[in-house]
């Protein structure tokens, strides 16, 4: 199995004492924190922190030669962005406060029982994750360059909103948090899975498991596995899918389809980091980095009561919201050329010509299917093109039995508000016409259902009109 060094960051004990640091490591490495250096002597602190990237210091109060207190000091003027626990007798109470006051992130009684003193850690190190997340935002989005973008290669497109979400998407791909993408059908959300994944470095692989429809406990034995005997005809032990991903990433595609059961177990799976293979009463840990993706609106489910709020606000820790192909029209060209040349390859035919006037066409259509849908149409009219230009008629065909549905969708009239004369209305449409042909007439014309003649005589009396 792949081990995955959770956190990313090391985190370094600190006492004079070896069997205490024996143990501690122990006890974090079961809770999957596994990324641990150890120090007797904390005179070697000082050259372990060049050495190192150390995000936590979990810090002795009472050592020889240098005390945790002078080595507190020397910590938060040094390394203000490291955070540092102290660990204290329980007759040391008032001095660990004065530690806290000093820029401590906590202070734990040597004596307290372990849940406490991994809560503690456990706070730390997510409030250090999110620190390092925001610097990194921030580098992100002051820079306009992608440091990677060969891993967006296979997402084609040249929105600007949508590069903004590759620097995002760059500067949270180290993270162990979760990702929620949220879109329409078809607007490309596992290619984005796929993206993040291929970012984050993860050795482990990438495993899709789509939750919709799944009862409860065909969810539990796809993602969790089961022991063996666990139920009638289980003669086998189950390795789950949560372990098939260890090391990489969890993708849980169609996340709003979730049962109301399943979303306590993944609740739990999250916030946890562990869970139990059915008839199963071991825990083992989760060591994915999980993303999940639903076309629905989370956000309206959650106030109706069909999604659990705590798990909306787990999962949205990180999120990106991917637009309708019908509001990222400028991407249609290149869409249109990047799915012929597939089309071509997989079909072995040469590459063909595409009408320049096609994307302009298609940017009436609303694409209820998003990318995928425009990929169907490509693919069909590359397979009827006998020439060496694609044939259009597919989507000719597609415009005529749509452009109402398009109308209904896009045209609304404030009630509130006076209807336009049909004069005024039939000049806007001209003009829009005129502007989504770059002022090609005969484009225009098409598009209003009009001779180019008859489009030309309604230009001249606008202009008259105006003069
Ligand atoms: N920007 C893009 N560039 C190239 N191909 C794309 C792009 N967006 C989507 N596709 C292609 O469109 C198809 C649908 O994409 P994908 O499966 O990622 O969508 P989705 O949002 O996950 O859909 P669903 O919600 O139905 O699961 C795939 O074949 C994908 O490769």
């Amino acid at each position: 199995m792949n081990q995955l060094a959770y956190p990313q960051f090391n985190i370094l004990l600190v006492d004079d004492e070896p069997s205490f640091l024996r143990s501690m490591s122990l006890t974090l490495e079961r809770y999957g924190l596994n990324n641990i250096l150890t120090c007797s002597e904390p005179q070697q602190v000082q050259s372990l922190m060049s050495e190192h990237t150390i995000g936590l210091v979990l810090l002795d109060l009472t050592m020889p030669v240098i005390s945790g207190q002078e080595l507190l000091k020397w910590l938060t003027e040094e390394y203000p962005d490291v955070s540092v626990i102290i660990f204290s007798g329980l007759n040391q109470v008032d001095a660990a406060v004065n530690c806290v006051k000093q820029g401590a992130f906590d202070y734990i009684v040597k004596t307290a029982d372990q849940e406490q003193i991994l809560e503690s850690i456990k706070r730390a190190i997510h409030t250090q994750e999110l620190s390092l997340e925001n610097q990194a935002l921030r580098a992100q989005l002051l820079s306009s360059e992608l440091n990677n973008a060969d891993h967006f290669a296979s997402f084609i497109t040249a929105d600007p909103n949508m590069m903004s979400t590759f620097r995002y998407l760059e500067s949270i791909a180290p993270s162990s948090q979760p990702v929620l993408i949220t879109g329409e059908s078809g607007v490309g959300k596992e290619l984005i899975a796929g993206a993040i994944h291929e970012l984050s470095g993860r050795k482990g692989p990438l495993v899709t498991v789509n939750v919709a429809g799944l009862d409860d406990n065909i969810f539990s034995d796809t993602l969790f596995g089961h022991a063996r005997g666990a139920f009638t005809g289980a003669d086998k032990v189950r390795q789950g899918l949560v372990e098939s991903a260890a090391g990489g990433t969890l993708f849980l595609d169609e996340i709003g389809d979730l049962s109301a059961t399943s979303q306590v177990k993944l609740l739990r799976l999250l916030q946890e980091g562990e869970y139990y293979p059915i008839g199963s009463d071991r825990p083992k840990r989760i060591q994915a980095r999980v993303i999940v993706a639903t076309h629905q609106n989370l956000a309206e489910q959650q106030q109706k009561g069909t999604f659990r709020k705590d798990l909306y606000y787990r999962l949205r820790t990180h999120m990106v919201s991917i637009r309708a192909l019908r509001e990222r029209l400028n991407d249609l060209p290149l869409l249109i050329d990047h799915f012929m040349r597939q089309a071509c390859d997989e079909l072995q035919k040469p590459y063909l010509n595409i009408p320049n006037a096609l994307a302009l066409h298609l940017q009436g259509y609303s694409f209820p299917g998003n990318v995928r849908e425009l990929r169907a149409l490509v693919f069909d009219a590359v397979s009827q093109s006998e020439q060496d230009t694609l044939n259009i008629s597919v989507f000719e065909k597609l415009l005529g039995n749509h452009s109402k549905d398009v109308f209904e969708r896009s045209v609304r009239f404030p009630e509130d508000q006076p209807l336009p004369t049909l004069t005024q209305l039939s000049k806007l449409l001209v003009e829009e016409a005129m502007n989504r042909s770059n002022h090609n007439q005969s484009l225009a014309a098409r598009m209003l259902g009009i001779s180019q003649p008859a489009l030309s005589k309604r230009l001249k009396n606008m202009k008259e009109g105006e003069e």
